[in-house]
C-alpha cells in the first residue's frame, strides 16, 4: 500500500497527529476539525507503518453507532477487513472483557445485562423487600446513588456515612442490590466498568496480558469520560509498554451531569508518560457563519482550555431564527423549512432535527406525520425498550438463562395466570433464605409442597412454559426462539385482545422482534456466545442508538446529546428558549449553565451548510400554557450572523431588541384571545391563532385554519370564537 495515501487529505497539524512517533499525545481541538478523521487515519498509520497487528489495536468511541463507522472506514482506507481489532464503546469492550474472564471476574459464564429500566425496576423490588417507603427513598434517587459510587468505583464498604442514619440506609439498600445482582448473574451498566476495573486490580496477569497486547491505544470523545474509564485506561497504560492517543475538547463535554469528567483531559497530561499535545485549528465542517456564531457562544463560558477554530470556506448563509408563536408552529415551520429542502432536490437523511429533551419529540413527530415526511427517530424512543419487546426479550431471557431474576419478575405474570403478590413475596423470599434465584426457588416451592391451589397452579404452569419454550427451540434458528417466545407464551394474544391503534403498533413491534432476529448476525467478537446470548447482549447494549426499520430516506432526530461527533448538511436546533434551553434545573446547580452552553455549542456545529434555530414564545407543558423569551444563548450569537425570519405580513422589529425582552402579550389579551389559542369562525371553521398586530378596532389577528390555511382578520369583525 502506497503510505502517502495516508496522509492524503489532511493538513500539516493532521498529518503531524497521524504520523506521530509512538508515544503518549493529546489531540486537543474544537468541533468539526478532524478529530475522529485524525483516529481513523492514525490507526491505519499504526498498521501500515509502525507494523502493529490489527490485534494489537484497542479503539474507544463514545457510541456503537461512532464504533461502526469508524471500523468501516479504517476498512475502506486499508481495503481489508479488521475483525480482530477491538473498536467499541468502554461498555462493550469491558463486557467483552468479563465475557472471557468471567471466573476471575466472579461471574457466571452467561452473566446478563442489566439496563436501566430494569434496574430500577429491580431497586423498587429491593424497597419493597426492606419495607422502605418510595415516598422518603425515591428510587430514581437510589439509582442515581448506586450508579455514581460503581462510577466513582465504590462499593457499599467503601462509601464513609459518617454515622449519618440516611446515608447509612442507602448504603444498606446499595448492598442489597448488589447481592441481588450477584445471586441472579446480572450486572448492570455501571457494574461492567467497575468489574473490568477490578478484573484487572485483582488479577495482575490478566492485566499483564492486555498491557502486553494492546501496543496502542486511542480514545475519541475523551472529554466525556468518568472517573472509572479513566482509571481503567490509566491502569492498562501503567506499565508503559504501550501508547495511548486521546482526542477531545473540553468544550464538548456534556456529561457532566452522569458523571463525566472534563478534568480528565488535564490529568491524563500528568498521569501519563510524556504526553505531547497537538492542537487542530482548522474546521472543515460548518460555514464562517456558524463557526463564528458558536465559537463566540462559547466564549461567554470560563475556565476554557482555549482554542482557536477557523475556516477557509465561505461564510454561508446566515442563521434563521424563528419564533413560533406556540410549539405547533414552530413545528410547521420547520416541516414547511424540510419540504423546501426536499422540492430543492436535497435529501431527508441531510437533515436533522436536533431538541434538547426527548419528550421534546412528539410534536415535531406529528407535524411531520401530518406532511407524510418519513423521519427516523435516534435515541429515546427506543425499539428495545419499548413495554412488548421487553416482555418478549424477557421470555427470551428465560430461555438463554432461568435465573435472571429481572426477567423471571418481568414474565412470571405477563400475560396474567393468576399470581398474587404473594406468592411472589414467598418466591423472593426462599429465594433470599436459600441463596438463590427466583427459578431454583420456584422449583423448590412446587416440591416441598409449600403452596396450594391457585398459586400452586400459577407457578407451576409457569415453570412448565419456561421449560416447553426451551425445548421447542433447541436447535432452532434464533427467529424461531423469537417466535415461539411470542406466540407460545401468550403474549401476541394478549396484546390482540387489547384491540385499538397502541395494540396495534405492539404487535407490529412484536413481528419487527422476529424480523430483527432474522437479520441478526453473531458479530466476530462475540463468536463465543450462543446467537441468542448474543443477541440479548446486542439489545441490551445497542437499545435505541438506532431504531430498527428501513433504509428509507428520512429525517434525523434526535437529542443534543445524541448528535455528538455527527454532522449534517441542515440543521435545526428546536425550543431554544428560556427554560427550555437553558433548561428550568440549569439555575439550581453550579456549573450547571456552562455545561447547557456546551451543548448548544455542540448542537450549532452540527450543521455544516445552513443552520435554523427555532423557539415557541409558549409551551404547553404538563396541561399548561408557559410564556417564554428567546434563550440567553440565542442572544449571544453577533448579530451579523443571524437573519430573524418573520411571517410575511407582520412589522418587523429589531432583531435584539426582540431576543432581549420579555415579550409582553399583555395588550393582545385584553381582547380575551391568546397565541395559540383554539378559535372558531363561522365561515373558516376551525383555527389557531399565530399572530395580532395593532390595537382597538384596529386589532387584526392572524389564524390558521384547518381547512382554510393562515387568513388575517379584522377582530372587530370577525366575531371569532374560543373553540
Ligand atoms: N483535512 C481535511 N480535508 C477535508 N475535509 C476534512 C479534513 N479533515 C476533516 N475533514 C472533514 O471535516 C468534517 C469534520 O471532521 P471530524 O468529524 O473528524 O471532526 P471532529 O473534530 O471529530 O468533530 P467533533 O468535535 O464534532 O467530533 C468531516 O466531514 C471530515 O471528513
Ligand atoms: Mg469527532
Amino acid at each position: 500500500m502506497d503510505v502517502s495515501r495516508l496522509l492524503d487529505e489532511l493538513n500539516d497539524k493532521q498529518r503531524e497527529a497521524v504520523a506521530a512517533p509512538l508515544s503518549n499525545a493529546l489531540i486537543l481541538a474544537g468541533a468539526g476539525s478532524g478529530k475522529t478523521r485524525v483516529l481513523v487515519h492514525r490507526i491505519a498509520w499504526l498498521m501500515e507503518v509502525e507494523n502493529i497487528a490489527p490485534f494489537s489495536i484497542l479503539a474507544v468511541t463514545f457510541t456503537n453507532k461512532a464504533a461502526k463507522e469508524m471500523r468501516g472506514r479504517i476498512e475502506s482506507l486499508m481495503g481489508r477487513g479488521l475483525n480482530n481489532m477491538w473498536i467499541g464503546t468502554f461498555h462493550g469492550l469491558a463486557h467483552r472483557l468479563l465475557r472471557a474472564h468471567h471466573a476471575e471476574a466472579n461471574l457466571p459464564e452467561n452473566f446478563q445485562i442489566l439496563d436501566s429500566d430494569d434496574q430500577y425496576r429491580l431497586i423498587k423490588r429491593i424497597l419493597k423487600a426492606m419495607n422502605l417507603d418510595e415516598k422518603h427513598w425515591v428510587p430514581r434517587q437510589i439509582q442515581w446513588y448506586i450508579n455514581g459510587n460503581k462510577d466513582e468505583g465504590l462499593r457499599p464498604q467503601h462509601i464513609e456515612t459518617h454515622n449519618d442514619q440516611t446515608q447509612q440506609k442507602m448504603r444498606e439498600i446499595y448492598a442489597a442490590y448488589q447481592d441481588a445482582c450477584d445471586r441472579s448473574g446480572l450486572v448492570d451498566f455501571a457494574e461492567l466498568l467497575l468489574r473490568a476495573h477490578e478484573l484487572w486490580a485483582k488479577n495482575p496477569e490478566v492485566l499483564a496480558n492486555y498491557q502486553r497486547r494492546f501496543r496502542a491505544v486511542l480514545v475519541d470523545e475523551f472529554q466525556d469520560t468518568n472517573n472509572i474509564q479513566y482509571a481503567w485506561l490509566r491502569m492498562l497504560c501503567s506499565g508503559n509498554q504501550n501508547n495511548i492517543m486521546i482526542v477531545g475538547d473540553d468544550d464538548q463535554s456534556i456529561y457532566g451531569w452522569r458523571g463525566a469528567n472534563v478534568d480528565n483531559i488535564q490529568h491524563f497530561l500528568k498521569d501519563f508518560n510524556n504526553p505531547t499535545t497537538i492542537r487542530l485549528e482548522q474546521n472543515y465542517r460548518s460555514t464562517g457563519t456558524i463557526l463564528k456564531a458558536a465559537n463566540t457562544v462559547i466564549d461567554n463560558n470560563t475556565g476554557r482550555l482555549g482554542k482557536e477554530l477557523w475556516t477557509d470556506g465561505n461564510d454561508g448563509e446566515p442563521i434563521s431564527v424563528y419564533a413560533g408563536f406556540n410549539e405547533l408552529d414552530e413545528a410547521r415551520f420547520i416541516v414547511s423549512k424540510i419540504k423546501d429542502w426536499l422540492n430543492q432536490g436535497n435529501a431527508l437523511k441531510d437533515t436533522a432535527i436536533l431538541y434538547r429533551n426527548n419528550a421534546q419529540s412528539r410534536v415535531l413527530e406529528e407535524a411531520l406525520l401530518h406532511q407524510g415526511t418519513p423521519y427516523r427517530i435516534y435515541g429515546g424512543l427506543r425499539f428495545f425498550e419499548r413495554q412488548e419487546i421487553k416482555d418478549a426479550l424477557g421470555y427470551l431471557r428465560m430461555m438463554n438463562h432461568p435465573h435472571d431474576d429481572a426477567a423471571f419478575e418481568r414474565v412470571v405474570n405477563t400475560p396474567t395466570r393468576g399470581m398474587g403478590e404473594k406468592t411472589l413475596s414467598q418466591v423472593r423470599e426462599a429465594a433470599r433464605t436459600h441463596n438463590c434465584s427466583m427459578w431454583q426457588a420456584s422449583q423448590l416451592l412446587i416440591n416441598e409442597n409449600a403452596l396450594k391451589g391457585r398459586a400452586l397452579n400459577a407457578l407451576q404452569s409457569f415453570v412448565l412454559l419456561v421449560t416447553e419454550l426451551e425445548q421447542a427451540t433447541v436447535d432452532e434458528p434464533l427467529e424461531k426462539h423469537a417466535d415461539v417466545a411470542i406466540r407460545q407464551s401468550g403474549l401476541y394474544a394478549m396484546y390482540q385482545a387489547e384491540r385499538g391503534e397502541k395494540a396495534q403498533a405492539r404487535l407490529e413491534n412484536l413481528e419487527e422482534l422476529v424480523t430483527a432476529c432474522k437479520q441478526f448476525t453473531v458479530p466476530d467478537e462475540a463468536e463465543e456466545m450462543t446467537p441468542l446470548s448474543a443477541f440479548l447482549a446486542h439489545a441490551s447494549l445497542e437499545a435505541g442508538e438506532t431504531q430498527a426499520g428501513t433504509d428509507q430516506d428520512a429525517v434525523q432526530m434526535m437529542t443534543i446529546h445524541t448528535a455528538k461527533g455527527l454532522e449534517f448538511p441542515m440543521v435545526f436546533m428546536a425550543g431554544v428558549e428560556e427554560g427550555m434551553f437553558p433548561s428550568q434545573m440549569t439555575n439550581d446547580e453550579p456549573g450547571r449553565m456552562e455545561e447547557e452552553r456546551r451543548l448548544c455549542y455542540v448542537g450549532m456545529t452540527r450543521a455544516m451548510e445552513k443552520l435554523y434555530i427555532t423557539y415557541a414564545e409558549s409551551r404547553r407543558l404538563y396541561g399548561q400554557d408557559k410564556y417564554h423569551t428567546a434563550s440567553r444563548f440565542i442572544r449571544e450569537i453577533p448579530a451579523d450572523c443571524v437573519e430573524e425570519v418573520r411571517l410575511k405580513s407582520t412589522i418587523s422589529r429589531p432583531i435584539h431588541n426582540r431576543f432581549s425582552q420579555a415579550t409582553s402579550h399583555a395588550s393582545f389579551e385584553e381582547t380575551g384571545f391568546q397565541l395559540g389559542q383554539k378559535v372558531v369562525h363561522r365561515k373558516f371553521g376551525e383555527g389557531i391563532v399565530l399572530n395580532y398586530e395593532g390595537s382597538g378596532e384596529h386589532a387584526r389577528v392572524q389564524v390558521n385554519f384547518d381547512e382554510f390555511g393562515t387568513k388575517w382578520l379584522v377582530l372587530a369583525y370577525a366575531k371569532l370564537e374560543k373553540a
